[in-house]
């Protein structure tokens, strides 16, 4: 049998990246004389990668956005960005004991982030984590990203894994949604940067600390997803 694959999204469910995030976000938006954001404001601006969160940052100040201006701020970002890493950003508590856990018991981890790779690859990197994964796919891999089930989907493929033997874990209505549309389980996190209780998106379970992902778990969501998975072929 395939062995079980777990994929992980990475900002608010890998690694707690909001400090950095509301640092570059508000170096950026600066020089377009517009007022910092804050965590609260964080989360409804997060999720689909650094254009979209620049583009809802301007929504939110009712400022209109050029495509120029769109494109040198983005490009200002990612300056920051990349110029800091990792800078405040960390793994959240048991995430490593967790990955221990869990590759220990024969299964196989990957990331499917909507951060573009330019970021989501160093930072990882950094962080000492990048070998623990057997693939990561970013906003940018595909030309579609979460929500789209193609992009979790790709994540399994590329993982050589089977999608009756996958589980996501997630932080954000994107990862849940993307979760269902690829008729894989889900499991949302409740430490991470959903803007609504994450038991109202629907994840087939809900976990307050990385000492609850356990291999029984996985294995458990498995078993259930397995006729959904088959019933879709
Ligand atoms: O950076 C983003 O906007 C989203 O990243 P995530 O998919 O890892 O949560
Ligand atoms: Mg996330």
């Amino acid at each position: 049998m395939t062995a079980p694959l777990v994929i992980f999204d990475l900002d608010g469910t890998l690694i707690d990246t909001a400090p950095d995030l509301i640092d570059s976000l508000n170096h950026t938006i600066a020089a377009a004389d517009l007022a910092p954001v804050t965590f609260d404001d964080l989360t409804h601006l997060v999720g689909q990668g650094v254009r979209v969160m620049i583009r809802r940052a301007f929504e939110l100040k009712k400022t209109p956005l050029d495509e120029r201006t769109a494109d040198r701020l983005f490009d200002r970002f990612i300056e920051h960005y990349e110029g800091h890493m990792p800078g405040k950003s960390r793994p959240y508590t048991g995430v490593v004991e967790c990955l221990d856990r869990l590759s220990s018991a024969g299964m196989r981890l990957a990331v499917c982030t909507n951060k573009a790779g330019q970021l989501a690859f160093p930072l990882i990197e950094k962080l000492g984590l990048a070998d623990r994964f057997v693939t990561m796919t970013c906003g940018d891999t595909f030309s579609v990203r979460k929500p789209d089930a193609r992009h979790i989907l790709g994540t399994i493929e590329k993982a050589g894994g089977d999608a009756s033997r996958s589980v996501m874990i997630g932080d954000s209505v994107n990862d849940i949604l993307a979760a269902h549309n690829a008729r894989i389980p889900s499991v949302a996190v409740t430490f991470g940067y959903s803007d609504v209780a994450v038991e109202t998106l629907g994840p087939d379970h809900v976990i307050g600390g990385y000492d609850e992902l356990t291999t029984d778990l996985v294995e458990k969501l498995m078993s259930r997803s397995m006729p959904i998975a088959a019933a879709a072929k």
